[in-house]
């Protein structure tokens, strides 16, 4: 009887020996995950049930891959730097996408919607717009072509005679799920003014755009000082925050 008693102890203390050995072992993992970059720590905060394992594997392969379709280099190597070790991994797709006339929202839609078509699969895509509130927001989602034919130079004459040179640089992101969903947007704005160009000529507008508070135009910020305030930085803060909510429900 006094053996029996002793080994139902012995056995009850070996079974909490066990469990908190085995939750020892997952809380182990979760933060090696977290410190290896493989796993957001929000994630864990919006849906503690995610320790579990199996969901560690679906977050993860849900927020693997993900196919941005643009013919812009610049694009995927900012996109790459803000995203970090977001865990989300940019593939690039350079797919000459028609672009419909409309608003800057009607077109990044219509721009998803068809790379999504010919791709047979999720993706996303990117449309910037240079505003100036002079010109009711245009040349807006136009900036690209009026950038080709009138140079930088060419889009401070533009404004020329009006009273001022106050323009916003706005990112929209489209996701779309797959072919025949409709694309969500994801929108990103930075305010500042037109300038006679200023710093290393790289990528677009970026030496005419001086941003409102810095005293600097784009081309001459640092990529970080640049994506960290930028339009793209702040419409992929929106898209990466949607996507965790994806990954907690899939
Ligand atoms: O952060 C930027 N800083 C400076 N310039 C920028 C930026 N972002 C886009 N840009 C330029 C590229 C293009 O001249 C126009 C946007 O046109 P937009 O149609 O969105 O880009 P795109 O045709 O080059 O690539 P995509 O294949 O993704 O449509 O503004
Ligand atoms: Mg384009």
């Amino acid at each position: 009887m006094q053996t029996r008693r002793a080994s139902h102890h012995v056995s009850a203390q070996t079974t909490v020996f066990c469990t908190a050995i085995t939750l020892r072992t997952v809380v182990t993992k979760v933060w090696k995950d977290v410190f290896l970059g493989k796993l957001d720590i929000r994630l864990l905060v919006d849906s503690p049930e995610l320790v579990h394992t199996e969901r560690l594997k679906s977050v993860k392969m849900t927020l693997k891959k993900l196919t941005f379709v643009t013919g812009n280099p610049m694009k995927v190597s900012e996109v790459r730097a803000i995203l970090g070790n977001a865990n989300i991994e940019i593939v690039n797709q350079d797919l000459d996408v028609p672009e419909l006339q409309g608003t800057t929202e009607e077109i990044a839609k219509e721009k998803c919607r068809r790379a999504a078509e010919i791709l047979q699969g999720p993706c996303i895509t990117e449309d910037t717009a240079l505003c100036f509130e002079a010109l009711n927001g245009l040349p807006g989602p136009y900036i690209k072509f009026f950038l080709k034919e009138l140079g930088l130079e060419g889009l401070n004459t533009l404004l020329v005679g009006f009273p001022t040179t106050a323009a916003y640089a706005l990112c929209t992101f489209a996701y779309s799920a797959g072919p025949g969903t409709e694309p969500i947007l994801f929108e990103g704005r930075t305010d500042g003014k037109i300038v006679p160009p200023r710093g290393v000529s790289k990528f677009g507008w970026n030496p005419v755009f001086e941003v409102n508070g810095t005293g600097k135009t784009f081309a001459e910020m640092s990529e970080e000082e640049k994506n960290a305030i930028s339009h793209r930085g702040r419409a992929l803060e929106k898209l990466t925050a949607f996507l965790r909510t994806q990954a907690v429900q899939a």
